[in-house]
């Protein structure tokens, strides 16, 4: 079975945030994700807001309600009162919990399960109380204790950081290398009972051999990538659009 693609909305709402408008749109832009066939919408409010607003949650779950009713909805981030707040609040199909310091510019690492276990335990069984899934943030890292700690906090899901494989780019011996340990880490999660996501800079180039390692990946999670890619191919014709608004013929 294919992966899922849930768009990460984080990259388009930065944008958006360079000005007081209201464009771009993070839900018009949802809508057209949507109705591309993404499977869902994610988003990574941190508490400084410079990315996802608060206000924009209550948008984008609508949008899924009223027009999307098959399309899930991940609200990623760390497990403090706010946080765990607003996920009871908009009640997403998905909540990935990621070890975050607000002063992190992105997040850069999965847990230590060993050493946040019980917080993870807590948090997982007040979220799955309100019935919602709950994947955590792992390392690529093939360690089978920490995982079988990962899978007894109940969590159903783990989310493989996949930040230093996006990375190697330019490098695809080392992308290879990491691409190894994400599989046997997947494998190892997965016999464990646990499903399987990733995200963090993956983009077109690098998909198909993480999915080839991972060939029981559930979802990916994916913004940057995309959105720099929806620039790129939506330049052309966007051009033409404002040339034509200064009264050029195209
Ligand atoms: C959890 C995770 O990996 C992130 O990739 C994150 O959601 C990205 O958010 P930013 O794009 O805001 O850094
Ligand atoms: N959950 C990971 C995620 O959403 C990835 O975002 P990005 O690195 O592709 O921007």
């Amino acid at each position: 079975m294919a992966a899922k693609l849930s768009v990460n909305m984080n990259a388009v709402a930065m944008l958006r945030n360079r000005r007081d408008l209201p464009w771009p749109s993070v839900t018009a832009l949802g809508r057209i994700a949507l109705q591309a066939g993404a499977s869902g919408l994610t988003v990574h409010p941190r508490p400084d807001q410079r990315h996802i607003r608060f206000s924009d949650l209550a948008p984008i779950r609508n949008l899924i309600d009223d027009e999307f009713p098959d399309a899930e909805f991940n609200m990623e981030g760390y497990p403090n009162a706010e946080f765990l707040e607003l996920v009871e609040r908009h009640q997403p199909e998905q909540v990935t919990l990621v070890p975050d310091d607000p002063a992190q510019a992105t997040s850069d690492h999965g847990w230590d399960f060993r050493a946040n276990a019980e917080l993870l335990a807590d948090v997982t069984a007040r979220l799955k109380k309100n019935g919602l899934r709950v994947s955590v943030f792992a390392d690529g890292t093939p360690d089978r204790e920490a995982l079988t700690i990962a899978r007894e906090t109940g969590a159903d899901r783990i989310e493989l950081y996949t930040g230093p494989y996006g990375g190697c780019f330019d490098d695809e011996q080392k992308a290879a290398m990491i691409a190894i340990e994400l599989g046997k880490t997947a494998k190892i999660g997965h016999e464990l009972g646990l499903g399987v996501n990733a995200g963090h800079d993956l983009t077109v180039a690098n998909m198909p051999l993480l999915a080839k390692h991972i060939p029981m990946l559930d979802e990916v999670s994916i913004g940057h990538g995309l959105t720099a890619d929806a620039l790129e191919f939506g330049m052309a014709e966007t051009v033409r659009r404002f040339r034509r608004a200064c009264g050029q013929t195209v």
